[in-house]
């Protein structure tokens, strides 16, 4: 039985979602702070940890930090809400599995946990098996590449088709550089399956969340009684990925130390497991990925120039999703498909000002913010349309907040009363919606007529600061 830890300071929630959760078959404990937590990590061993991010002693990014650096077999997913969403993309870089937003679905959250576990079985099985579960992986990869990738139409998408399309058949490295979810493993998933070695293991591994301890194992594996704590003998992902290719995400964040190993082993073509004098020959095609410049990394001292050319032998743009016109309702569609299926649900249709609304968004978490949203409207649809209102208001309000952002951001010294507000197309009879939006306009007109003082419009607005700050706060307008 899965083992899932909840941690979570509001009580009551933790219990519900404790019940929901035992009640389809997994193991919960919960615990209401993260020293707790922590605690409990001790003493049991985990598949899952369920973790809101703010919590009355740490938040999220501290416990992810600590769970990955004493707990790297436990996936993390964060509980978060809408407004903290560009943190919980930080997050995911770190080495979360995924986040989950506010209010919270119970059919998305198994559906989340469920996937979480499918992927953290490689790695908690035992590493006799984990050899087998990889070349398994690589076949079933395959099919999932062939059915879920969309190419796109736009100039950027076919420009990257054509890349891949180059690169594929050679044995360059490449490196994929471009903002976090716009889908490098995606693609470096692609440029193997359309390689000659798509019938090796593609392996993945995130360096974003590797300690320094840990990624001399993960890297190179270790012999059984070479350290202490190694109670087994364990495989590296490099003898893992032999005759495939080996995907490095977040490259950039390796310790120069692991960056020199590295170096060595890609020199070389040879690699030892720690504790063990038997060399393997290797042959591995390495395809890295950074949502950072190396190069800034290299003038900083932090990055090795030796490496960066190593890798550089292909260098391939991600475009962010805003930039992709007409591909981001071709992935809309596609990703309302694959939450039907998922759902059991049949929605169809995206009403128009949706449609306004994802074209004109920023999608700072790119596809799989665009994903995680479209899994949410779909859960919150009742008819065949998904309407504005199953959207986050961050989104559904985008045209209006997005210049009121701007300026919050421009130090809040122009003159306000011309910021560019587009006019509103939102056609909402229900109540609660019509309350809400009738509040929004209410504070962002106030905040302009004070020139973004929050004293004064509290003021005015006859509330105290506090609840001004967090309605603020909710529609993502300022800090
Ligand atoms: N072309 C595509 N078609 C369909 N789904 C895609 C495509 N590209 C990415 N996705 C989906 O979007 C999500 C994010 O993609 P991916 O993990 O490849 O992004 P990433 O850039 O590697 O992210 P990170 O920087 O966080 O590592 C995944 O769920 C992936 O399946």
């Amino acid at each position: 039985m899965k083992k899932i830890l909840i941690v979570d300071d509001e009580v009551n929630t933790a219990l519900l979602l404790s019940k929901f959760l035992t009640r389809n078959g997994f193991e919960v404990s919960t615990a209401s702070n993260g020293g707790s937590a922590m605690e409990q990590l001790k003493n049991g061993e985990y598949d899952l940890v369920l973790c809101d991010f703010r919590l009355e002693d740490t938040d999220g990014r501290e416990m992810l930090k600590s769970i990955k650096s004493q707990y790297p077999k436990t996936g993390v997913i964060i509980i978060t809400g809408y407004s903290d969403i560009k943190m919980a993309v930080e997050l995911i870089k770190m080495g979360a599995y995924d986040y989950i937003t506010k209010p919270l679905y119970p059919d998305e959250i198994l559906n989340t946990i469920n996937k979480a576990i499918e992927t953290h079985h490689a790695l908690v099985t035992e590493p006799q098996e984990e050899l087998a579960a990889v070349s398994s992986k690589s076949s079933k990869e395959k099919q999932v590449m062939a059915s879920e990738f969309v190419v796109g139409k736009s100039k950027a998408s076919k420009e990257l088709l054509r890349q891949i399309e180059l690169v594929a058949p050679t044995t360059y490295s490449v490196i994929i550089l471009g903002e976090s979810g716009t889908g490098k493993e995606s693609v470096a998933k692609s440029i193997h399956l359309n390689s000659p070695r798509r019938d090796q293991p593609f392996i993945a591994m995130d360096c974003g969340s590797l300690t320094k301890e840990l990624a001399q194992s993960e890297f190179f594996g270790h012999e059984k009684g070479s350290f202490t704590g190694a109670l087994y003998t364990k495989i590296g992902h490099f003898e893992m990925a032999n005759g495939g290719t080996l995907f490095l995400d977040e490259v950039g964040n390796l310790s120069y130390d692991i960056q020199a190993a590295l170096l060595r082993t890609v020199q070389e073509r040879k690699v030892k497991r720690i504790g063990s004098t038997k060399e393997i020959d290797l042959d591995v095609r390495i395809i890295v990925a950074t949502n950072e410049n190396l190069m800034d990394g290299i003038q900083k001292g932090k990055f090795r120039e030796d490496l960066y050319h190593r890798f550089n032998e292909f260098t391939i743009y991600m475009p962010p999703l805003r930039d992709r016109g007409g591909d981001i309702m071709l992935m809309a569609e596609h990703f309302l498909k694959i939450a039907n299926k998922e759902l059991g649900r049949d929605v169809q249709y995206f009403a128009p000002d949706v449609e306004e609304s994802f074209i004109n968004y920023r999608w700072t978490g790119n596809i799989r913010e665009l994903k995680n949203v479209i899994r949410r409207a779909t859960l919150l649809t009742e008819g065949d349309t998904v309407q504005a209102k199953a959207l986050p208001l961050e989104i559904s309000n985008y045209t209006k907040i997005a210049p009121l952002i701007e300026h919050s951001h421009s130090h809040q010294t122009a003159d306000t009363s011309s910021a560019p507000v587009k006019e509103h197309h939102h056609n909402r009879s229900d109540l609660k919606n019509a309350a809400l939006e009738a509040e929004y306009d209410t504070i962002l007109k106030v905040l302009r007529e004070v020139n973004f003082n929050k004293t004064k419009a509290a003021e005015i607005l006859n509330i105290d600061r506090k609840t001004l700050y967090n309605k603020m706060k909710a529609i993502n307008i300022g800090k």
